[in-house]
């Protein structure tokens, strides 16, 4: 039995994807005090919402999806439930393994992943970190759970505020630059529709050729530039407004803060 304790948007995106991808709702368990909301989950889900100490008692994976800053207090709830047989996985930004450790039973397994929202599709990206406790049959069971709404990879926990920072963050600056180029396509005059259609469609492109021609970015990008063309121009003022500089403090903005998030 699986539980999701918080379902806001990443636990339902996790439950959602599970749910459509060879998870029965009779094996998950969601937690979720908002009570409208839970409502809403079982009709919509036909999944058992129940108090987090049931989840505790009932299931032999716990996955946590709450904010940063209530992970604590909802560790130190749970642990007079709970025994070291069961694997703890946690999505929060921030915490880190050893925190999670020190509100859990001794001897606790736990594994610290980081998703992201697409995982409501089945193209999740989530890289997970074991704990001090942690065999590889416990990352086994994790990655099996996780991969039902995407991939996952292993990386070691100090990549993990740089994994938040560009995979767990990333699909907003994706919408954001999406957003940006239906509006200058909007202000040129074009139907909102056809403006999202095209750069829908050239994100889901470019992701294609990045993820399966084995080709460096730079090359890609360079087939795309035509000697004197539109693509030069758009570049040229890009450089000029240095975007390149703000993304790549951007994603160090993240990383510290998510870095920061594992003191509160
Ligand atoms: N939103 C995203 O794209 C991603 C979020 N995360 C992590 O997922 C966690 C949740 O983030 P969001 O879903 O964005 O926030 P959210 O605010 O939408 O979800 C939090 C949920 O937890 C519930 N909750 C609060 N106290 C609870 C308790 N005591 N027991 C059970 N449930 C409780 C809330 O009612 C809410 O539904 C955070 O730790 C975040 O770092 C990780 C990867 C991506
Ligand atoms: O914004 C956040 O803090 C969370 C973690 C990664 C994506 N969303």
């Amino acid at each position: 039995m699986i539980a999701i304790i918080g379902a806001g948007k990443m636990g339902e995106a996790l439950l959602a994807g599970m749910l459509a991808r060879g998870h029965a709702p009779e094996d998950v368990l969601v937690t979720e005090p908002r009570e409208e909301h839970a409502e809403e989950l079982r009709r919509r889900y036909r999944v058992e919402v129940v108090p987090a100490t049931d989840a505790a008692k009932r299931a032999d994976t716990l996955l946590i999806a709450l904010k940063p800053q209530d992970m604590v207090a909802l560790l130190d709830t749970l642990s007079p439930h709970l025994d070291s047989d069961r694997l703890i996985i946690s999505v929060a930004a921030g915490i880190t393994t050893a925190v999670l450790e020190d509100h859990l039973p001794p001897g606790t397994p736990v594994v610290r992943a980081m998703p992201n929202t697409p995982a409501l599709m089945g193209q999740g990206m989530t890289a997970v970190a074991g704990g001090a406790h942690t065999e590889g049959a416990h990352l086994d069971r994790a990655e099996a759970l996780l991969a039902t709404v995407g991939e996952v990879i292993r990386v070691g926990e100090q990549h993990m505020d740089t994994v938040t920072a560009i995979s767990g963050s990333g699909p907003a600056y994706f919408y954001f630059i999406a957003e940006t180029m239906i509006e200058a396509g909007v202000a040129m005059g074009m139907p909102r529709a056809t403006a999202q259609r095209l750069v829908g469609q050239t994100i889901t492109g470019a992701a294609a050729m990045l993820n399966d021609s084995g080709e460096h970015p730079v090359v890609l990008r360079e087939a795309v530039t035509s000697p004197g063309g539109t693509t030069a121009a758009a570049l040229r003022e890009l450089e000029r407004h240095g975007v390149r500089t703000a993304f790549t403090e951007a994603i160090e903005a993240a990383r510290d803060r998510s870095s920061a998030l594992s003191g509160s």
